[in-house]
């Protein structure tokens, strides 16, 4: 049995909002320009808006303009791309989200490679992730930034260990992967046609759960001592009715067997959000710079 330490994403993301502010204040002090972040939400998916509620207050508490654009959910592919056109031809706008999933009848991938580079915070256009492979300055997927800097936080140098990620996702799966190889990681992928999850998994010194699957991981799939990561976020029923969140991580058989794990609600998803204001300052800095 060992102790569990529990990594506190919400109050580390809460310190580095609160360094950005200041970097912010005095990046506007000097050039005169406030760092505008420009969220695209179509349709009114209830997750989602929360999740542009949170990100719209806390853009502006770091002192950057927050332009919030919902469409709704029927609104046509051609009209989302000439609105992610016109926020790139903005010089008022420095960073660009669009928020996902889209509805069906919109390719992502289309809306996704409209975006300027230079103003993609969410580092999913095919330049940034190619940059990232390739190792050149890239603006990099705000989730797996998180992720890499609490296990920063928690183990220092990561140099050697072993890292399995369970998802394979572009957004989260294989960026993180990427940014765990450059802190000279041994990594593996893995995802639904892995064979024996549970063997690989018990490899980890570090242990990412991407998957959205409540709990999936158990607490004996976990190596003593490892360092657990969960990016899940799941809604579930709980048992006096209400909806209640839960990660991709059997959070409590993993007490006494983990060296430390971060929770859901708390962990993975406010580090999120403050890679995201701190990418739309990079972004800033760059445009104006
Ligand atoms: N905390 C945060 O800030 C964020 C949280 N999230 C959450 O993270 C989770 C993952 O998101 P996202 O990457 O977008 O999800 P996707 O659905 O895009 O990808 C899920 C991945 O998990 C794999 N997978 C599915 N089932 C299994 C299984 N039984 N065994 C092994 N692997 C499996 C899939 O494999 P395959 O490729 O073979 O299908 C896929 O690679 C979700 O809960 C999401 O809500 C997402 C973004 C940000
Ligand atoms: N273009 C795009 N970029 C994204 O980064 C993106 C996206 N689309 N689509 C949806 C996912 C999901 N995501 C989250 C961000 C923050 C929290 C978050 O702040 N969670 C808090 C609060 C959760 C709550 O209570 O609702 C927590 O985990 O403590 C969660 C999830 C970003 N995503
Ligand atoms: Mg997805």
């Amino acid at each position: 049995m060992v102790e569990t330490r529990l990594i506190d994403g919400k109050a580390f993301a809460e310190t580095m909002r609160a360094r950005l502010k200041d970097e912010v204040a005095a990046f506007v002090a000097a050039t005169g320009v406030t760092p505008g972040l420009a969220v695209v939400l179509v349709g009114e998916d209830p997750a989602s808006a929360v999740y542009v509620r949170n990100k719209g207050k806390q853009t502006a508490e770091a002192g950057m303009t927050s332009i919030e654009h919902k469409l709704p959910a029927d609104t046509a592919q051609d009209d989302v791309l000439a609105l992610v056109r016109a926020l790139n031809a903005d010089p008022a706008v420095h960073g660009i989200l669009v928020q996902l999933p889209l509805p069906a009848h919109i390719d992502a991938q289309a809306v996704l490679a409209t975006i300027d580079p230079a103003k993609d915070v969410d580092g999913f256009h095919v330049v940034n992730a190619g940059r990232l492979a390739v190792g050149l300055d890239a603006l990099a997927p705000c989730t797996p930034l998180g992720c890499v800097m609490l296990l920063k936080d928690t183990l220092g140098s990561l140099a050697g260990l072993e890292a399995v990620v369970v998802g394979r996702s572009n957004i989260v799966g294989k960026p993180l992967a990427q940014l765990l190889l450059r802190e000279d990681c041994t990594v593996t992928i893995a995802h639904s046609r892995t064979r024996d999850l549970p063997g690989v998994c018990r490899r980890a010194d570090i242990l990412i759960g991407a998957v959205g699957r409540p709990e999936m991981i158990r607490g004996d799939w976990i190596k003593p001592g490892a360092t657990v990561i969960d990016v899940g976020i799941n809604r579930v029923a709980g048992a006096d009715g209400k909806n209640r969140l839960v990660g991709d991580v059997a959070f409590n058989e993993a007490q006494g067997i983990a060296g430390a794990i971060t929770p859901v609600p708390g962990g993975v998803g406010p580090m999120t959000i403050a890679c995201l204001l701190a990418n739309t300052l990079t972004a800033a800095r760059r445009q104006v710079g």
